[in-house]
């Protein structure tokens, strides 16, 4: 049985989490961790991860970019692997995770479903072959979304830009707000209960590619941490992502 610390625990995904961990004889939640202990849970939680006194196999992180430092202390401090996929981490954030992964491991994404890793590979085939087009990505969300433009939307912006060395504009406004040839458009879309939602658009002359994928669960995020959980225990150190499980 791998068991689980939940950072995130009270919040959207990270009761998600904790019930498809309840539900799956595989894991067991050993201690969960939010901001505010606001509400009576049937496992150990805590408002702050150093409090934690149980030990785990590993930590999955579904929270905020505010509670990453003291994450990464306990994480070292008791050589937990981690599965992170929290989003809006600043440069600085992300390079103290890939420094972290050199003394315990660390798998990282910014999306943990199956569809959005398989569309990371048709981008990159895309942009290759459709490299004279406009490349514009959309990506729409819930309400209650903190950062803008999301994680995936930033992943897929990167695989492109590994290919054809674009600059991103982060949503057009203004007089003088023409489309530059060599710029990959990144707008973000709120409202309602959207799960989420990513398109990339690759417009031609006279005609157009359109690559989406629709989240329609919160569920296919939770279930692709755990498989992460289950990939990631027994690893040496290093930094892993979604392209070291799905085979392509
Ligand atoms: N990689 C992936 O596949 C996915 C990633 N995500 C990412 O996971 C993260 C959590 O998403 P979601 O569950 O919807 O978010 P919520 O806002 O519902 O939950 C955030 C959690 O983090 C805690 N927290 C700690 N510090 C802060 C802070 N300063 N501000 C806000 N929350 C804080 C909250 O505690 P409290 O409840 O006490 O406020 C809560 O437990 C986001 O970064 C989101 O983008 C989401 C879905 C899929
Ligand atoms: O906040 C969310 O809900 C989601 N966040 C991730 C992101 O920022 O890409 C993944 C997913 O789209 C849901």
């Amino acid at each position: 049985m791998i068991k689980v610390i939940v950072n995130g625990c009270l919040g959207k995904m990270g009761k998600v989490l904790t019930k498809s961990i309840f539900d799956d004889e595989a894991f067991e939640l050993v201690a969960g961790v939010s901001r505010e202990i606001n509400e009576t849970t049937s496992y150990n939680a805590y408002s702050n991860i150093l409090d934690i006194n149980e030990k785990a196999d590993v930590i999955i992180d579904f929270s905020n970019p505010t509670t990453l430092k003291d994450m990464l202390t306990y994480s070292k401090k008791t050589k937990t692997p981690l599965v992170i996929a929290t989003t809006g981490y600043t440069n600085e954030e992300l390079n103290m995770i890939s420094e972290h992964s050199k003394e315990v491991p660390v798998f990282h994404s910014s999306n943990m479903s199956l569809g959005v890793n398989l569309m990371l590979k048709l981008v990159e085939i895309s942009a290759k072959a459709l490299s004279n087009f406009d490349i514009e990505i959309i990506e729409k969300h819930h309400n209650r979304k903190v950062d803008a433009p999301s994680g995936t939307a930033l992943m897929l912006a990167n695989e492109i830009q590994a290919v054809l060395d674009n600059e991103f504009n982060f949503g057009r406004h203004g007089k003088n707000a023409k489309r530059k040839e060599n710029e990959i458009g990144i707008h973000a879309v709120r409202g309602g209960t959207i799960v989420g939602d990513h398109s990339v658009i690759f417009a031609g002359k006279d005609e157009i590619v359109e690559l989406n994928h629709t989240a329609l669960s919160k569920e296919i995020f939770a279930q692709g941490s755990l498989q992460a959980a289950k990939f990631i225990v027994n690893k040496e150190n290093g930094y892993y992502n979604m392209k070291d499980i799905v085979s392509l």
